[in-house]
């Protein structure tokens, strides 16, 4: 399957922008671009000295070529200078949502004003912006100007996001990223809010000092939709392109005598450059009013080693006691949807086993029991995050587990700095309706790579053929639930999956 995305931008003659920047964003994280110019632009290091919009045929030609034969599962929109160019375009996306057999994801990146001041568009172009063409954009990315010229909504405070995000949603965006926002509480931090008026996520970076940022909307617009095009959910999007933008700053220079561009380095894997997420107990996270109750405290108890090895989840006390007996170290009871009376034995029998067999027994969802019984740790998911009480778990001195789909609940749960991470699914699994696609090997390498510091588990459809795959991205275990309770022969699957994790 083809990942096109296109860009619909200007030409940037010093290449640090525009359509430039944006087809080499696309190749470097790997999505398939193409490009329909909008206007042509003469610019250097120091300043934009001429823009010429092409004509109307040329602008509805790149388009219709296109549309014809190469659609797009993303269309990322940059420098926009004439009023008709926006018209034409607003009708277009909508005939695409309509006719094409899958909606394109469509992002807008406003430019208005280049990073040199000089103004790019048409004076009048930010009504028919606003009327025409917002109702066809699925994410809009405006920095705090570009917010008060499309909402009216100054950024004054954290309190004055929602309100423009909201105002911005009820011009018919779908979503909106405010980007480096930054207000007195933080002012060293550069700050990215994002709200599709249901779910809303804030990330944090150092602000980086470099003068060299030529380019860095429309890099970071067109990271984000190579990642969606990837099918990345749109907070993993957001984060993985945050932490593109933050290495290219990095490595940026300048070429001219003026400012220098940002540099494009490929896949992020550094995890000094990935954003933080805002916990909503947090300075930003009151500013931001975010909702829940998640805080960083002093973190969980560790394991005694972060490579826990085979892990098998089990639903009652005679697994628990097989696998036991089978030399197993770490292991989890999971009994789903009963009442705390009705499990509560089982519980403190597990518990009493794990103790007996000196292993590390975690308990899933049942915190409560788990902390009345000691028990040596909970897992806990991301629903069960939010209502449980995570200080009380910490406090009581149980180790925790918490389970992650993707970059950003792994960012986020990294930051409650619990005993392990647990990445699933990676492959289909019989076991759990799961509501996302399977993760593969590809990704789990790469978060394995990210979180090597910390205890790290696999789940999701693993079996024997899968493990020494899933064990060489570096993982620290395997977590497997009919891999063991469907096995003909429990003993020799585990010794063999003992063999691999070796
Ligand atoms: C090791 C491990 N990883 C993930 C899960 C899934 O936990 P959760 O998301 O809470 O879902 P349920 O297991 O409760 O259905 C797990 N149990 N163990
Ligand atoms: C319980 C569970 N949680 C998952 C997650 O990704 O969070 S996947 C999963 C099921 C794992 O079972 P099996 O090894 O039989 O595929
Ligand atoms: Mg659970």
């Amino acid at each position: 399957m083809n990942n096109i995305v296109w860009t619909i931008a200007g030409s940037d003659s010093s290449a640090g922008a525009g359509i430039q920047a944006d087809l080499c964003t696309f190749h470097d994280l790997g999505a398939d671009g193409c490009s329909v110019i909008t206007a042509v632009t003469a610019q250097n290091s120091q300043a934009v000295q001429l823009v010429e919009s092409v004509s109307e045929k040329m602008f509805i030609q790149q388009l219709t070529s296109l549309a014809e034969d190469m659609p797009a599962k993303v269309i990322k929109i940059g420098l926009l200078a004439s009023v008709e160019h926006v018209k034409i375009l607003a009708q277009q996306l909508a005939l695409y949502k309509q006719t094409w057999s899958r909606k394109p994801f469509v992002i807008y990146d406003p430019v208005s004003v280049a990073s040199t001041g000089d103004e790019m568009a048409e004076e009048s172009i930010n009504e028919v912006i606003k009327t025409q063409l917002l109702p066809q954009i699925d994410l809009l990315t405006p920095n705090a100007n570009e917010v008060l010229t499309l909402s009216g909504h100054a950024l004054i405070s954290g309190e004055s996001f929602k309100p423009a995000v909201d105002k911005l949603i009820s011009m018919g965006c779908g979503s909106v990223l405010i980007k480096g926002g930054h207000f007195e509480l933080v002012d060293d931090i550069a700050l990215d809010y994002w709200s599709n008026g249901k779910r809303e996520i804030a990330l944090t970076s150092p602000r980086l000092d470099n003068v060299h940022t030529h380019g860095t909307g429309c890099t970071l617009a067109s990271a984000i939709a190579t990642t969606m095009a990837l099918d990345y959910f749109i907070e993993d999007a957001l984060v993985i392109a945050k932490a593109y933008l933050n290495q290219g700053l990095k490595a940026s220079k300048a070429l001219g005598a003026g400012e220098g561009s940002v540099a494009h380095c490929g896949w992020p894997t550094e995890r000094a450059d990935f954003p933080e997420v805002v916990l909503p107990e947090s300075s930003i996270g009151y500013e931001l009013d975010l909702p829940g109750s998640l805080e960083a405290g002093p973190g969980f108890e560790p394991c005694d080693t972060i490579k826990l090895g085979l892990y098998p989840v089990v639903d009652s006390v005679e697994w628990v006691e097989r696998v036991l007996k089978l030399g197993v170290k770490t292991l989890q009871l999971r009994i789903k949807d009963k009442q705390p009376e009705q499990i509560e034995q089982q519980i403190i029998d597990a518990i009493a086993l794990g103790k007996q067999y000196d292993a590390r027994l975690f308990i899933n969802d049942y915190w409560q029991l788990a902390i009345k019984h000691n028990a040596y740790g909970v897992h806990l998911g991301q629903e069960d995050m939010d209502v449980a009480d995570l200080p009380l778990i910490a406090d009581a001195g149980l180790r925790l587990g918490l389970s992650t789909h993707g970059y950003y609940e792994m960012l986020r749960a990294r930051q409650l700095k619990p005993s392990y991470i647990a990445l699933g699914h990676i492959f289909p699994t019989q076991t759990k309706d799961m509501p996302s696609d399977p993760q593969g090997l590809t990704r789990l390498s790469k978060y394995a790579n990210l979180m090597s510091d910390m205890a790290t588990v696999a789940i999701g459809g693993i079996n024997l053929e899968r493990a020494p795959a899933v064990w060489q991205t570096g993982i620290g275990s395997i977590a497997v639930v009919t891999a063991i309770t469907l096995a003909d022969d429990p003993k020799q699957v585990i010794n063999q999956f003992n063999d691999i994790m070796c």
